[in-house]
């Protein structure tokens, strides 16, 4: 829950939909996001008050299921596997841990831990930091896993980011050259390939993995934005667009996910840290 006293006044603790405790993050320079406790999940990312993340319609702020959209956790599964699709981080309490403005700046670290109900999916001693910074136009993340047990573990891990967009427009350059895992049609026994093309669309069901990824990544959310996604030490890739399996929105965002699929090996007091950079063109 909420339990570090905030002291900034760009930062505000406040009530989200369903009563679930959110962050609220105002820029001087103007822009805007919110994230939820429930999941550590960022939910909106506002430039010039225009979002650019996406909510599903479907979403449920009960605090049980996990929050389709926005930035979501994956971990300590990318999935599937053994636990849970996408592991517990996203269905879970994080807690606010620190809170600061940076000329301006708002940045805040939020923390997870195990607990009972992770241990009983995944029984092992871990402390995750997530610090989220937004800028004028860039919204960033870094993600710091410890383990803080005495046994060493192994994780995969994702931000399964969502983008409001057009999906018939929607355009993803950068990916060309990677070796692929493409999930469609059986996501448990995925089709090794090569992506050949300059520009990726979403002409139908797309999930697919790409390993070692560049640095950088260009979406076109056909809505007439231009967004860089950069990172450091992710290192894969997903694309992900459900067509006719979600009606209601397929056509309203597009999935563009830095991912860790190879497994992250840490020995005990071992740390694993990676970045993400969204950047409004
Ligand atoms: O759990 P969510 O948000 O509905 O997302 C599910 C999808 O997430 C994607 O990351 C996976 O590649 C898909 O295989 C999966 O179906």
């Amino acid at each position: 829950m909420a339990s570090a006293s905030v002291n900034v006044d760009n930062v505000k603790v406040t009530q989200g939909l369903g009563d679930l405790p959110k962050i609220d993050l105002t820029s001087v320079h103007g822009s805007e996001a919110e994230i939820y406790l429930f999941g550590g999940c960022v939910t909106s990312w506002k430039v010039a008050s225009k979002d650019l993340l996406f909510v599903r319609p479907d979403a449920v702020f009960d605090g049980k299921k996990p929050i389709s959209g926005g930035l979501p956790h994956c971990f300590p599964q990318f999935g599937p596997g053994a636990i849970q699709q996408h592991g517990f981080a996203r269905n879970v309490n994080w807690s606010l841990v620190n809170s600061e403005n940076v000329e301006g700046s708002p940045v805040i670290t939020l923390e997870l831990k195990d607990s009972p109900y992770s241990r009983s999916m995944w029984d092992y001693s871990f402390l995750a930091l997530y610090k989220v910074t937004l800028h004028r136009n860039t919204l960033s993340t870094e993600l710091r896993i410890t383990n803080t047990d005495e046994k060493p573990f192994s994780f995969t891990t994702a931000l399964h980011t969502y983008f409001r967009a057009s999906v018939t427009g929607a355009v993803v350059t950068g990916l060309k050259g990677c070796k692929t895992l493409n999930k469609d049609p059986d996501p448990k026994n995925p089709v090794e390939g090569k992506e050949e093309r300059d520009i990726v669309t979403f002409p139908g069901f797309v999930d697919c993995v790409y390993l070692d990824a560049p640095e950088e990544l260009q979406l076109d959310n056909g809505l007439g934005d231009k967004i860089t996604v950069k990172n450091t030490n992710w290192s894969d890739a997903v694309l992900w667009n459900p067509h006719l399996s979600m009606e209601a929105c397929y056509k309203d965002f597009v999935c563009v996910e830095n991912a860790k699929i190879g497994q992250v090996e840490l020995e005990p007091n071992q740390s694993w840290t990676a970045t993400q950079l969204l950047s409004l063109a």
